[in-house]
């Protein structure tokens, strides 16, 4: 298909249908479940944004979703692009605090990690995996490619924002950033996004119920073994940037407790980074 001008997607509307919310919420927010509520909006800057300063007057579990984003936000206010209809933009509100120790809330952005893999296998037929601590990667062309990414955000006192995105239906010739994927690239059984979204939504309330249930410990609930299945990061040889311009290079060789990652340094220490510090997560030359 040839674009009206250079600054359009080559995609027509027919190709990227819009989201069904009457559907979604038929099959997502049923009784006695996690989500409470489900609001889709055309447009906004941020879904993360919009639910973070109505945090106080919603209940766990309200899931904001936006078909295009126009200030999306990703790690450290760097830019999150999210044009229409080309993939997922959702965030969810959570209030782990009554059962779990803060200290454990550094698990929920693996968590939902987790979740949107073990969903998107099942529902897209696409395998992703996990880039520590917040990236979803799929391999196109034997390339891993950053294809989604998840902004854990304080909401006050006892509330979090989790906000994901995943691009759907990026074609290479409209990728945000060089190296970006889509689940399309990655040749996805199906680009379909109400399903995709319901599997990725059912799969993060089963984990986020379990993870919950077992007080945070990742052990318990069997987070921490399917998180390093499906990590790509664990095994590898990694240089940890810190603010300040100082960096930890070492092996990833477990996740502790916290969600942190341990690297082995070449000096023979084990030191524990976690995300809340990390600028940049990169190969070590
Ligand atoms: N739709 C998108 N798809 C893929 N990547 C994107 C998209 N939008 C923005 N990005 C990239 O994601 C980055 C934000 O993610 P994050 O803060 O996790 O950094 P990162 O580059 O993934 O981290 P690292 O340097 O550790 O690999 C942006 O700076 C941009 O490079
Ligand atoms: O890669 C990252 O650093 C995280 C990207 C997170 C993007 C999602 S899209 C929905 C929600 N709203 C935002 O502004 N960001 C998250």
């Amino acid at each position: 298909m040839t674009p009206p001008n250079a600054h359009e997607s080559r995609w027509s509307d027919l190709e990227r249908p819009p989201l069904n919310v009457t559907a979604l919420r038929r099959g997502v927010v049923v009784p006695g479940g996690l989500w409470t509520s489900l609001d889709l909006v055309a447009a906004t800057g941020s879904t993360n944004s919009d639910l973070a300063a109505r945090a106080a007057s919603l209940p766990e579990g309200a899931v904001l979703i936006a078909e295009e984003q126009t200030a999306g936000r990703g790690r450290l206010d760097r830019t999150w692009t999210a044009p229409a209809r080309s993939g997922l933009f959702f965030s969810v509100l959570l209030r782990p605090g009554a059962d779990v120790p803060v200290t454990r809330w550094g698990w929920l952005p693996l968590l939902a990690g987790v979740a949107a893999a073990t969903g998107l296998a099942r529902a897209a037929g696409v395998d992703m995996s996990l880039k520590w601590p917040n990236d979803l990667l799929v391999t196109v062309g034997g390339e891993e490619r950053k294809t989604g990414g998840i902004l854990l955000e304080r909401a006050g006192e006892d509330a979090v924002v989790l906000g994901i995105g995943i691009n759907v239906s990026l074609h290479a010739d409209e990728l945000p950033v060089p190296g970006a994927g889509s689940l399309g690239l990655a040749n996805a059984v199906s680009t379909d996004r109400d399903p995709l979204l319901r599997a990725v939504l059912r799969s993060l309330e089963k984990w986020y119920t379990r993870w919950r249930a077992a007080v945070g410990d990742p052990v318990a609930c069997g987070l921490q073994e399917a998180y390093a299945a499906d990590c790509a990061t664990l095994g590898r040889q990694v240089r940890a940037e810190l603010p300040g311009g100082t960096a930890v290079t070492g092996e990833a060789v477990a996740l502790d407790g916290d969600g942190r990652l341990v690297l082995a340094t070449e000096g023979g220490d084990r030191q524990a980074v976690s995300a809340g510090d990390i600028v940049h997560l990169r190969p070590a030359d």
